[in-house]
């Protein structure tokens, strides 16, 4: 990969007979922000920690720019990490908080106030230096927790959950702010988060894990599209996910009828999982739909309705649609062949990708 600044090769992590990771590989590039997405215990945080120096990996190799860094102390990494709980100083204003790591460093009392300003116009703080902790939102301390971050210019930074604290709406405003601030910085970010909206919000590359594991790498546009299987289509946005049969290529079986797809190069008749999303079901009459629900029950969501069915097999079905239903009618549902995604059950990532690319190539030959 050109531009690599980190890599993981075969990192685990052992706590006892506990394997908190399991042989991670990756690589990051200069200037981009990744997301490391995963439910509680997964494994993100203990990442993090490894690659700031907080802890040791049990095995494999951290590289920095081509260089191990696995003994290298946690201070000497350009390196630095934003806390979820920001871990500022209460007894010390914006200002020293933000100069704290520099004092340390025997800066001079010059350069600190070049630095410490810039820092704090970043991240729009201007203006705010003699403030007390105490006396900013939760917003604006998450601000100089952010400004401590970069003010002693890392090329990466890391943030644990950093919004988690910050009600809804200040939330969404901080992500975009992030975002951008990214951007203007140029350096790599990688963020942790539990929250798939965030991720997909936010990232160029998005690292889905579970268990120790990563599961799927890829842009949100990616993964939301082409999830890998049923833990990741689940875990990114919402799904409907039903059992199938691939009859040959471009051919799949669900709900006892077949259907177009996209997919090939699975076994004949192999048993499959298929994803539709919510949003590319249309809601029509039985006579035009590919498939007769019966609606359950429906939910006003602001801009759409979530609208529950079931299907005669017993498989459920949610629909967003603008158009409101009516509980206990039979509707028909539409899709376009594009739309259905169609699961190997076991698939690995890279499995899917040498799937692919085989599939593609035999396709480049018949042409
Ligand atoms: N010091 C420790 N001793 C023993 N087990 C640990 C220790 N630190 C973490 N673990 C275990 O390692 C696993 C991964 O933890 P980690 O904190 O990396 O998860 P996470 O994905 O960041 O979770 P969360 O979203 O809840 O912060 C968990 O099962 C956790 O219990």
């Amino acid at each position: 990969m050109a531009n690599t600044i980190i890599k993981f090769n075969g990192v685990e992590k052992r706590y006892g007979d506990t394997v908190s990771l399991k042989k991670i590989d990756f690589e990051l590039e200069q200037g981009k922000f990744y997301t490391l997405l995963g439910p509680s215990g997964c494994g993100k945080t203990t990442i993090l920690r490894i690659l700031a120096g907080f802890t040791d990996a049990s095995a494999g190799t951290v590289t920095f720019k081509g260089k191990r860094i696995n003994d290298l102390p946690a201070n000497q990494r350009k390196i630095n990490t934003v806390f979820q709980d920001y871990a500022l100083f209460p007894h010390l204003n914006v200002y020293d908080n933000v100069a704290f790591g520099l004092v340390l460093k025997k800066t001079t009392k010059t350069v600190i106030k070049q630095k410490v300003s810039e820092a704090l116009r970043l991240v729009r703080l201007s203006g705010y230096a003699e403030r007390e902790i105490n006396e900013l939102s939760g917003g604006q301390q998450q601000r100089v927790a952010i400004a401590r971050a970069i003010v002693n210019e890392p090329e990466v930074l890391l943030l644990d959950e950093p919004l988690s604290a910050l009600d809804a709406k200040l939330r969404t405003a901080m992500q975009v702010e992030l975002r951008q601030l990214q951007q203007r910085l140029g350096i790599t970010f990688l963020f942790v988060t539990h929250d798939q909206g965030e991720a997909l919000a936010m990232s160029d590359e998005i690292f889905v894990m579970n268990n120790g594991e990563i599961l799927q790498q890829g842009s949100p546009v990616a993964i939301y599209d082409e999830p890998i299987n049923h833990f990741v289509a689940n875990f990114i946005g919402e799904s409907n996910i039903v059992k199938g049969k691939m009859v040959a290529d471009h051919q799949v079986e669900f709900v006892h009828q077949c259907f177009e797809c996209v997919d090939a190069g699975m076994r004949p008749n192999e048993p499959v999982e298929v994803v539709l999303r919510p949003e590319d079901l249309d809601l029509t009459s039985v006579d035009q739909g590919n498939l007769v629900v019966t609606v359950d029950t429906q939910v006003f969501r602001g801009s759409i309705y979530g609208i529950m069915s079931h299907d005669h097999a017993g498989n459920h079905w949610l629909i967003h649609s603008v158009h409101q239903s009516t509980v206990g009618r039979q509707v028909g549902i539409y899709f376009e062949p594009e739309d259905i995604h169609v699961m190997r059950y076991g698939e690995s990532e890279a499995e899917f990708d040498a799937r692919l690319e085989q599939y593609e190539g035999e396709a480049d030959e018949k042409i």
